[in-house]
């Protein structure tokens, strides 16, 4: 298990404030957060390239806080890779064999297995600088693994890659991750990435954690609005309590014109007049095409709204929408999403198009201010 406990650290005025996470042994843990969070200072202090303030890290039950960092077991693959330009493919991945002091003999063919799994067998005589950016992203990897390294500390390590490559490597990392039975913390910015490598998840904010847990919880209940739309809830609009009942809510919401039934029995303690902010998920927002709010028949839930179509546009998972609700106070605007295999079930649509929306009741994500 890697644990880190309290870490505090300062990097010029900005301060990395009582840090604590842990990564099970052979899991990944994705460590994520806006630009400018402290991700990258947090994984230079695991590494041993800056000096903790306060707070400890823990690997394999030693306490690592103040070990240099060839003495830690870890590999460290920073944004640039930090491969040398005038070495060979070779040589790069053997330096990190000559840094732990192994006899290099010993480990050639482990280089040899290991390159030929990444996929750069044939390029082990290839200078560095005519390898394409996937290429240089695998020895990398390839530097990292070869001296038997079961930390791996990997700071956005495929955000330079174009999207087929990136999956690929995603792949391959989890691949060998299994095989090798490494442990990861890796930093990224990427949603996608975070939910397909990673089991768990920690998200900071101005150098702090605001949430941490398995990937599922930070995804079903985000921690607070600024969370919520880090992980891609679109929608999130104001609201009101009017009444509360045993296990739903009754909420006002001025962008809709109408008042929302939300059914989660953790929000009944919100008293009358209590502001909120309401979340829902795209995805989870249903759009019926053949019906109007006069002849609007049966739906799964109470929360209808007739809306209009104002823009719309096709991506990978399905057609997006953009829906202003009719009778809401005109500020705000509704992302929906059909998927690609529902798209037959509605008619064709198109700008300027009048739908009515459903909003299931168990659907709801609430933020009380
Ligand atoms: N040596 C330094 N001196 C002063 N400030 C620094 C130093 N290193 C980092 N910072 C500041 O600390 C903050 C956190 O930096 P960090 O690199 O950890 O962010 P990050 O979350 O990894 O961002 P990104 O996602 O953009 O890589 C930033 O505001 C950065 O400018």
């Amino acid at each position: 298990m890697l644990e880190i406990k309290g870490l505090c650290l300062k990097a010029g005025s900005f301060q990395v404030n009582q840090i604590s996470f842990s990564v099970p042994t052979g899991s990944c843990h994705a460590l994520v957060g806006a630009t400018g969070s402290g991700k990258t200072l947090v994984l230079e202090t695991v590494a041993g390239l800056r000096k903790a303030q306060a707070g400890s890290i823990n690997w394999l039950n030693r306490d690592i806080t103040v070990l240099p960092p060839e003495q830690r077991e870890l590999a460290y693959v920073p944004q640039d890779l930090a491969l040398f330009p005038h070495m060979n493919v070779r040589e790069n991945i053997e330096y990190g064999l000559r840094m732990r002091k192994h006899h290099a003999p010993d480990k050639r063919s482990d280089v040899e297995k290991l390159t030929h799994y990444l996929g750069i067998g044939h390029l082990l005589d290839r200078s560095i600088q005519n390898l394409s950016g996937g290429e240089r992203q695998r020895t990398a990897l390839a530097r990292a693994l070869v001296p038997g390294n079961k930390l791996l500390l990997l700071d956005e390590p495929f955000s330079a890659l174009h999207e087929a490559m990136r999956k690929e490597l995603w792949l391959l990392l989890k691949t060998l991750q299994q095989q090798y039975g490494i442990t990861i913390l890796i930093v990224t910015h990427d949603m996608e990435e975070a939910f397909l490598l990673a089991d768990s998840v920690t998200f900071i904010a101005r150098g702090v954690v605001v949430q941490s847990s398995e990937k599922q919880q930070v995804y079903s209940c985000p921690a607070n609005v600024e969370t919520a739309k880090f992980f891609g809830v679109q929608n999130l609009f104001p609201a009101e309590v009017v009444a509360h009942k045993s296990d739903s809510l009754a909420l006002f919401c001025p962008g809709l014109g109408i008042v929302l039934q939300a059914n989660n029995s953790d929000w009944t303690r919100l008293l009358p007049k209590t502001s909120v902010t309401v979340g829902i998920r795209a995805e989870n927002i249903i759009v019926e095409t053949d019906v109007t709010m006069d002849n609007a028949r049966e739906l799964p839930a109470l929360n209808q709204a007739a809306c209009t179509v104002k823009q719309l546009y096709q991506k990978r998972k399905g057609l997006i929408l953009l829906l202003q609700p009719d009778n809401g106070d005109g500020k705000c605007l509704l992302e929906a999403e059909i998927a690609t295999d529902s798209l037959g079930q509605v008619s064709e649509l198109s700008v300027g198009q009048k739908v009515v929306i459903s909003l299931p009741a168990e659907q709801f994500l609430l933020f009380a201010e």
